[in-house]
């Protein structure tokens, strides 16, 4: 199978959450009978928590080891800890709570009470990925990288006509007058998403249609950041239908 980028296609946003939710169980399954250890990003967004509240609600979910996974964000919004907008929050309530999970497995940003200010966060999340760096990487081999994408294009943090997008010499960056609220945000950057071994991007509705569809039509990164991310050994775009509407027909495979 080559890694070009795959987009698979489901009637609606529940079937698309319960089928990545399957999805990721299974490959979690095949991950650690190969490895020890592994390594999951996990995104904000609408589709990032539908995901995970479908595999808490999923009884497969038991057959895994958790306390050999550790979680990390793609990105998080620079608010309090607790605060409702923290994309770590919606994670631990959708599904990381009910996990039996040791605390140095779960990995999340800095919060703007932690008493840093936002680069010193940026950086404080950057020492953390180096102390799990492999084969001398700063950051882990993730296995897994969820991705959500906005209606402008975006993951994690990086937008369109900004600089984030472009950065390659550190693995996180401050995001300041991000068009999206809150302003001040902190993410990873393309090149430490791009090392992943797969990229899945999870994206629903109609308000997504004009990014993916440009996004698979050779925009650059600079216009539609989605443009700009491959993993390793897979990215697929997961999706429904109302969001698959600009996409070529010749690139659809449907789940259903
Ligand atoms: O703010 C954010 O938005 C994106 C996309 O969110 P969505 O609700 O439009 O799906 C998300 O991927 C990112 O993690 C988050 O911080």
């Amino acid at each position: 199978m080559t890694n070009e980028r795959r987009v698979l296609v489901h009637p609606d946003k529940a079937s698309l959450a319960g089928s990545v939710a399957a999805r990721f169980i299974t490959k979690m399954l095949d991950i650690l009978d190969e490895q020890a250890v592994a390594h999951v990003v996990l995104t904000g967004g609408s589709m990032g928590s539908a995901v995970l509240e479908a595999v808490a609600s999923s009884p497969a979910r038991t057959t895994i080891d958790w306390s050999r996974v550790h979680f990390w964000w793609g990105d998080e919004r620079w608010v309090p800890a607790g605060d409702a907008d923290r994309n770590d929050l919606q994670a631990q309530q959708a599904l990381l709570d009910d996990l039996d999970l040791p605390d140095e497995n779960v990995h999340p940003f800095p919060a703007s009470d932690a008493g840093l200010d936002l680069d010193e966060a940026a950086a404080a999340y950057a020492a953390e990925l180096s102390e799990h760096g492999v084969d001398g990487l700063a950051h882990p081999i993730f296995d897994i990288t969820f991705l959500g994408v906005g209606p402008d294009g975006h993951i994690a943090s990086l937008f369109p006509h900004r600089s984030g997008i472009q950065v390659t010499d550190r693995t996180v960056i401050p995001v300041r007058n991000s068009p999206k609220p809150p302003p001040e945000r902190l993410s990873l950057t393309r090149p430490v998403i791009n090392s992943s071994q797969r990229i899945w991007m999870v994206l629903a509705g109609a308000d997504k249609a004009s990014a993916l569809g440009l996004a698979l039509a050779g925009a650059s990164r600079d216009e539609v950041p989605a443009a700009g991310i491959k993993g390793r050994r897979r990215t697929v775009f997961f999706v429904d239908a109302d969001a698959a509407a600009e996409v070529p027909e010749s690139l659809i495979a449907r789940d259903y």
